[in-house]
C-alpha cells in the first residue's frame, strides 16, 4: 500500500526540513511549506491524509487569519503546531475543527503518536463513508445478469477471487460482459474505494500508449508543456483494467513486464522512478496462447498478467439468459429515463430469445435500446421490432442455444415466467395461477433462475 501523506506548513525553514526528514524516515511521504496559499495549492494535486500546520504563517503571522481559513481544510485530520503559551488559540483551533494539536518545542515522541492516532482516525472515517456509500447499493454481483451455469460460476469465481490481490484474465468474445466481470471484480475487493482505470490498449496509438499509461515529464517530447501523470499512477490504490491486452504493441509488452514485476516505472523524460500499487485486470477476446505461439505476444507477460482466468461464453450459448438481461436493461432504461416501465409481449420475447446475437449482449442491449424507442403504450410488440427489423416477421431462424435441448427449454421457461410476472405486475400467486403452476412451484422456479 502507498504510504500515508502529509502535508507539513511552516515558515520556519530548519524546523520543516528537519520534521519533513523525521516524518520521511517514519515512512510517510511528506510534502512541506511555508504559507497558507502553498496549503492550498499542495492540496490540489497531493491528497494528503493529514495536515501539520503552524498557526503563525506569512504574509500576516496573524494566528487568527490562519484559524478562519481553517474549516476549509478539516476534511482530514489537521494538528496544529502551537508556540509556547498559545493556549487560548489550540483551543479555538479545536473549536474551528483541528483534530489535535502539539506545542513547540515538539517532542518526536509525542508527535509520533499524535500523528498516528490521527492517521488511524482519517483511515477509519473514509472506511465508513465508503461503507455507508455502498449500503442500499445492490451488491456488485448483482450487476452480472444471467441464469446459465456459465454466468452462475462466473459470479461464484469473482466472489472467491476479487477480495484477493490475484491478477485476472478475463477472456471470451466481444460484448460477453468482460468489462462488467472486471469492474464487479474491483468494487468488491478491497480496493472498492479507489480508481478503477480503464485502458483500451488496441485504441491508443502506440506512439502515445507509453506517456498514456507512464505519465512525462515537461518537456519530454514536442508538445509536452507541462508534466502529467500517467494511467498508472492515476490508478495507484485501485485497479488497472487492460482492455485488449492482446493488442498491446510488442515494443510497450516490455515495459508493462517491468513494472508488473518491479511494481515500478519512470515516467517519459524523467529519472525519477515512482513505484505504485495496482492490481491488474486484463480482457480479450483474442486467443493469447495462440499468439505466444506466433511471436506476437510475450511468453513472460502472458504468465504475469494470466493470474486467474475467467471465461466468458457467446449468448448463443446461454440463451435462458437473454430473458434475464431483457428485464434488466429495461429496467435500467426506465430508471435512467423516468419513462414509464416497458415489457415486450410473448410474440415480442420470443422474437429476442430465438435470433442470433453474434455481437452478443452488446448487441441484444443495443437493438432493445433501440426497439423501446418507438415502442407505444409500455409494450414492445412485434409489430414495433418489424419497423426496424423487416425480417422479424418472417419464419424465425433457428433458436439459439446450438442443439442443446435443455438450455432451450430453461430458456423457455424463464421467459413464460418471466412475462407471466411482468403481467401480473409481479404478483406471484396470479403468475403461478396463469402459468397453472402451484405458488410453491413457481417460487421453486423463481430461486432456481435467479429471477
Ligand atoms: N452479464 C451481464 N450483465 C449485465 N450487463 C451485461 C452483461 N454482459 C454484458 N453486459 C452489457 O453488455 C455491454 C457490453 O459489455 P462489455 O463491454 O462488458 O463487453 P466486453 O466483453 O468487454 O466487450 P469488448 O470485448 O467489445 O470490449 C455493456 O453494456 C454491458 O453492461
Amino acid at each position: 500500500m502507498t504510504p500515508p501523506r502529509i502535508l507539513l506548513i511552516d515558515d520556519e525553514p530548519a524546523f520543516r526540513t528537519l520534521c519533513g526528514q523525521w516524518l520521511g524516515a517514519e515512512g510517510y511521504d511528506v510534502r512541506t511549506g511555508a504559507d497558507l496559499n502553498t496549503l492550498r495549492t499542495t492540496l490540489q494535486a497531493f491528497d494528503a491524509d493529514l495536515v501539520l500546520l503552524d498557526l503563525s504563517l506569512p504574509p500576516r503571522f496573524d494566528p487568527r487569519h490562519t484559524l478562519s481559513s481553517l474549516p476549509q481544510f478539516t476534511d482530514r485530520p489537521v494538528i496544529i503546531l502551537t508556540g509556547h503559551g498559545e493556549r487560548e488559540l489550540a483551543l479555538e483551533a479545536l473549536r474551528q475543527g483541528a483534530w489535535d494539536f502539539l506545542a513547540k518545542p515538539i517532542d518526536p515522541d509525542m508527535l509520533a503518536v499524535v500523528v498516528r492516532r490521527a492517521l488511524t482516525k482519517h483511515q477509519l472515517v473514509r472506511e465508513l463513508n465508503s461503507l455507508k456509500h455502498n449500503l442500499g447499493r445492490k451488491s456488485p454481483l448483482a450487476s452480472l445478469i444471467g441464469a446459465s451455469p456459465s454466468m452462475e460460476s462466473i459470479r461464484a469465481l469473482v466472489q472467491r477471487i476479487a477480495p484477493t490481490d490475484v491478477r485476472v484474465l478475463v477472456t471470451g468474445p466481444s460484448g460477453t460482459g468482460k468489462e462488467v466481470i472486471s469492474r464487479a471484480v474491483h468494487d468488491l475487493s478491497q480496493r472498492a474505494s479507489g480508481p478503477f482505470i480503464s485502458v483500451h490498449c488496441g485504441a491508443i496509438p502506440a506512439e502515445l500508449l507509453e506517456s498514456e499509461l507512464f505519465g512525462h515529464t515537461r518537456g519530454a517530447f514536442t508538445g509536452a508543456d507541462k508534466a502529467r501523470d500517467g494511467l498508472l499512477k492515476v490508478a495507484d490504490g485501485g485497479t488497472l483494467f487492460l482492455d485488449e491486452i492482446g493488442e498491446m504493441p510488442l515494443a510497450m509488452q516490455v515495459k508493462l513486464l517491468r513494472v508488473l514485476q518491479e511494481g515500478s516505472f519512470y515516467p517519459v523524460g524523467s529519472r525519477t522512478l515512482e513505484t505504485i500499487d495496482v492490481r491488474v485486470v486484463s480482457a480479450t477476446n483474442a486467443n493469447l496462447p495462440d499468439k505466444v505461439s506466433r511471436g506476437a505476444f510475450r511468453e513472460d507477460l502472458f504468465y504475469r498478467i494470466k493470474g486467474v482466468t475467467i471465461e466468458t461464453r457467446p449468448l448463443d450459448e446461454r440463451p435462458e439468459d437473454i430473458p434475464l438481461l431483457i428485464t434488466h436493461f429495461l429496467e435500467l432504461q426506465h430508471q435512467n429515463s423516468g419513462q414509464p416501465p416497458l415489457r415486450p409481449d410473448t410474440e415480442a420475447f420470443n422474437w429476442f430469445i430465438q435470433r442470433r446475437w453474434p455481437g452478443n449482449v452488446r448487441e441484444l442491449k443495443s437493438t432493445l435500446d433501440s426497439v423501446a424507442a418507438i415502442a407505444r403504450g409500455g409494450v414492445i410488440t412485434l409489430d414495433d421490432i418489424a419497423l426496424l427489423y423487416p425480417a422479424a416477421r418472417a419464419t424465425p431462424a433457428p433458436a439459439a442455444g446450438g442443439d442443446s435441448l435443455d438450455a432451450q427449454v430453461r430458456a423457455l421457461e424463464i421467459a413464460l415466467i418471466s412475462q407471466a410476472l411482468a403481467r401480473h405486475d409481479n404478483n406471484r400467486t396470479h403468475a403461478a395461477q396463469a402459468l397453472g403452476l402451484s405458488r410453491q412451484g413457481l417460487l421453486k422456479k423463481i430461486e432456481r433462475y435467479g429471477l
